[in-house]
């Protein structure tokens, strides 16, 4: 079932600057949706859409099957939205916080006090309760901000680039926590996110946003195949040799870029299966002594960056036809 249909959506803001351009995008119950744009793509612009913060230029957005335009609090009943800014009241206690959003959404006291309770502890918040919300690390503070968030028990939770600024331990524990509200809670959630490997790691669905436009929304396994990129990896018994055999490949004109990586070296090329023979044939010829060569897919960092690079036009891919403008 669909929970968020976008069509022709459209955003200029008073400056004059057109934003979202007839974008069309939908989002199927349950998923995890991430959009994924370059600086400035409109990412945070949509997400302030769908929750109703500001209103579009034109087009239609629906999301539970009602038009967010007219039936607004219908929309912010059933949604929640953590944006990039913790919104955190750090003069109150934890508990306090979580109580202080069940009363902006009128819930129940008693009500309230189950679900926070069971909030804290899903959340693994219980140990952070006996100190001072300023002392919390950010990771913390942000775990809080989305657990305050779950209060009101939205069917769709928005997260503005949820792990922008964590170390690497904080941003798993992020992720593990994104897939428990999944599976918990069975809330669908969409997020934006600069980190591809995240998106990668969370997504059912990606979107990828450019000058206003959805280029595609795939999975993330399908997305690799949007690129007619491959990627062939040699490893070489001894390091010394990526040299010579190095500038033998650079002679070839099937391969764009050359990359080296501990014993192996990268070689980007066309997804054709000749020149896997015929690097495998330079090998041989020049007794080059190597352990491996494979091909692999493309990274999603390596779709992302084709797609966002790629000139204006039309990409095919199953029945769907994407603009690429
Ligand atoms: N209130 C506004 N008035 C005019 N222009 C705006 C306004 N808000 C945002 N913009 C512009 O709209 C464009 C899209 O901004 P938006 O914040 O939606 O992009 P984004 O994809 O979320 O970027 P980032 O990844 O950097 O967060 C930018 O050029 C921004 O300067």
């Amino acid at each position: 079932m669909e929970v968020i249909k976008i069509e022709n959506l459209t955003k200029t803001y008073k400056t004059g600057n057109k934003v979202l351009n007839n974008l069309n995008l939908t989002v199927e119950s349950g998923d995890i949706f991430s959009l994924l744009g370059v600086n400035g793509a409109g990412k945070s612009t949509l997400i302030n859409i769908l929750t109703t913060f500001i209103n579009s230029t034109s087009g239609k957005a629906c999301i539970l099957g009602k038009d967010i335009k007219k039936e607004k609090n219908f929309v912010r009943r059933n949604i929640s939205c953590v944006a990039q800014q913790i919104s955190i009241d750090e003069h109150l206690s934890l508990r306090e916080n979580m109580l202080f959003q069940s009363r902006l959404y009128k819930i129940d006291s008693a009500e309230a006090k189950k679900r926070i309770q069971y909030l804290i502890e899903a959340f693994e918040l219980q140990q952070y309760e006996k100190y001072k919300i300023s002392a919390y690390s950010g990771g913390i503070k942000r775990r809080l901000d989305i657990a305050m968030s779950m209060v009101s028990s939205p069917k769709i939770l928005f997260l503005d680039e949820p792990t922008v600024g964590m170390d690497v331990e904080s941003r798993r524990n992020m992720w593990k926590l994104i897939n428990d509200i999944k599976q918990n809670f069975k809330t669908t959630i969409f997020l934006t996110t600069h980190y591809l490997e995240e998106a990668d790691m969370l997504s059912d669905q990606i979107c990828i946003i450019k000058n206003g436009r959805a280029l595609v929304q795939d999975t993330p396994d399908n997305l690799r195949y949007y690129t007619d990129k491959n990627i062939i990896k040699v490893t070489l018994k001894s390091p010394k040799e990526s040299y010579f055999i190095e500038e033998k490949l650079k002679n070839t004109d099937f391969i764009f870029n050359i990359r080296r990586e501990n014993n192996s070296l990268i070689l980007d090329t066309q997804n054709n299966e000749q020149n896997f023979y015929t690097v495998n044939k330079i090998l041989m010829e020049n007794r080059i002594n190597y352990s491996g060569i494979e091909v692999s897919k493309p990274s999603l960092e390596d779709v992302f960056i084709s797609l966002i690079n790629d000139k204006e036009g039309g990409i095919q891919c199953g029945n769907r036809e994407y603009i690429l403008a």
